[in-house]
This record gives C-alpha cells, structure tokens and sequence, in this order.
C-alpha cells in the first residue's frame, strides 16, 4: 500500500474536528411505525480530513449528513464541532445537496453573493464579497456564465455554482450530500476532479455522502461503510492510503485502487 500524506490531523493532542458519538436517529411513521434508522453510529473526523459515507440505499447516510448539518436532531447522542455541541444549522458547517438550490431568480454571482451575505460575510464590505464571488466561480469554470439565471445554466453549471457558493462561505466543514448524484457519467467524471482539486488546495475538513465508490475512492482520506438498516452502523473505517495531490489514472490503475474497490463493493453488496 503508498503511503498516506502527512496532515494536520495526525499532529497527536489535536482535537477531532468533529466528533459524532453514539448517535441514534428513528422516524414515527403513521402506517410502519417507528423506524429505528440508525442505531448507535460514533466516529470522529479530524481537521483536515475527508470522509465519505457510503452504504446502501435507506441505510440513513443523509439522515447522518442532517444530524451533522444541525438540519435534524439526534435522538440520543450528540454531534460536536471542535469545542460546540450541534443543535442547529451553523455557520462553521457548508452544505451541497444534490438538487443544486438556487434561487431562480439571481444570476449565479448573486446566488452566491446571497449566501455571502445571510451567512454574515457582511463584516466583508461588498467589494470584497464581489470578488471573492467571482474568486470561487472562476475555480468552477464559470466566470462567463456569473450573470446568467439558474435557468440559463445546465444542471452541472447550476451545481458547480452550488459547489463555488460553498466554498465561498468559507466553514470549518463542508457536509456534501450526493452533490454530483444528478449528473451525467461525463460532468460528474469532469466535477470529481474539480472537487478533488478544490479540496486539496483548501484541505477544509470534509464529509461527502455517496453511491459512489470510485468517487469516495479518488476523493476520501477515510470511507465509512454504513450497514443495512434500519438501526444502521458503521460496519467499515477504510483508510484510504494514495498520496496527494492524486491522479486519477494513476490510482485507479494501481493495485491498492482494486483491492479496496472490491472490498468497498463485497461490504455494500453483503446481505444485512
Ligand atoms: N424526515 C423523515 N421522516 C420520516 N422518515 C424519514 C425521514 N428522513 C428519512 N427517513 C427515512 O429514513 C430512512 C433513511 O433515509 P436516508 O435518506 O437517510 O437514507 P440514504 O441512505 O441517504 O438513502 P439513499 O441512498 O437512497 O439516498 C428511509 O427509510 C427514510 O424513509
């Protein structure tokens, strides 16, 4: 196996950037009743990091992302971020979902002039809020489209100014829920490696929940498999062990890539 790069998060006594413990999550449904979704779940994520979560389908990868985000709360357990409990939506946590939310009516630089402002960049003054707009959607390829309207956009424009409005805001974390899901095989290819550029140059910390594991494999420093639900857990911590800055070609051709692929796809497949 390479050898895994050096960051931040393996200075010893640092602590994690977020720390999930023991977290459970149900749902009351009128006619199935109460559906155990996750049962006990408890990881860490240290500053710097990339995870992804993968598993099956309803297994609650995005129930986990909305208790991180602060969008649901934990039954029992708690999230934490450094040194503060999670109990709502926070500024030091981003969001990407897969359905690009933009608002119709603005041309992409105001979308993510917008979040700028309601996420309290407005200590910036609004030249400099403009150019870090135009900073984030130049490294998404998009300063000729910053005025058209979502509806000029295609859908894999529309979620690279969703990517770019996240970057913007500059959290501590940045919680990726199937950001790239609804794209075609082609814009996603090409938008991996945007996000695997983008987060290498930021080295933010990141939880990316996906189907994916080609995606999870050239992006993650670490992959959390999620078992079956319902009271799903994590069945797997892989460590993903290629250098960085990464190449593509070169890590799906090496010998490691196909050992862990396979690995990842006999856990997904396993029966519950
Ligand atoms: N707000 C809610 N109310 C009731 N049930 C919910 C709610 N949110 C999620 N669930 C249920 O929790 C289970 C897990 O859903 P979740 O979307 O977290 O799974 P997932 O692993 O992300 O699925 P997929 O891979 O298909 O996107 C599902 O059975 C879903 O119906």
């Amino acid at each position: 196996m390479g050898t895994t790069i050096e960051t931040d998060a393996q200075l010893p006594g640092k602590p994690p950037a977020l720390e999930i413990s023991k977290v459970t999550k149900g749902f009351a449904h009128r006619r199935r009743g109460f559906q155990q979704v996750l049962g006990e779940v408890s990881f860490s994520v240290d500053e710097g990091e990339f995870i992804s979560i993968i598993g099956p389908s309803g297994s609650g990868k995005s129930t986990l992302l909305k208790l991180i985000a602060g969008l649901e709360s934990p039954d029992q357990g708690h999230v934490r971020l450094t040194d503060e409990q999670i109990a709502a939506p926070s500024r030091r946590l981003g969001v990407v979902f897969q359905q690009h939310v933009l608002l119709p009516w603005l041309t992409a630089k105001q979308n993510v002039l917008f979040a700028l402002q309601a996420h309290g960049a407005s200590r910036r003054s609004a030249a400099e809020r403009e150019s870090l707009a135009e900073h984030w959607l130049g490294l998404v390829q998009l300063s000729e489209a910053q005025d058209l309207k979502p509806g000029e956009l295609s859908g894999g424009m529309q979620q690279r100014v969703g990517i770019a409005r996240a970057f913007a805001l500059e959290s501590e974390v940045l919680l990726l829920d199937e950001p790239l899901g609804a794209l075609d095989a082609l814009t996603r290819h090409a938008l991996q490696l945007q996000l695997l550029r983008l987060s290498e140059q930021q080295r933010r910390t990141f939880v990316l929940v996906t189907h994916d594991v080609d995606e999870a494999l050239l992006l993650s420093d670490r992959i959390l498999v999620l078992s079956h639900g319902p009271q799903a857990r994590i069945q797997q911590d892989l460590r993903v062990p290629f250098r960085r800055p990464r190449d593509r070609t070169a890590i799906e051709s090496s010998e490691d890539y196909l050992t862990l692929r396979r690995e990842l796809l006999e856990s997904l497949t396993a029966q519950p």
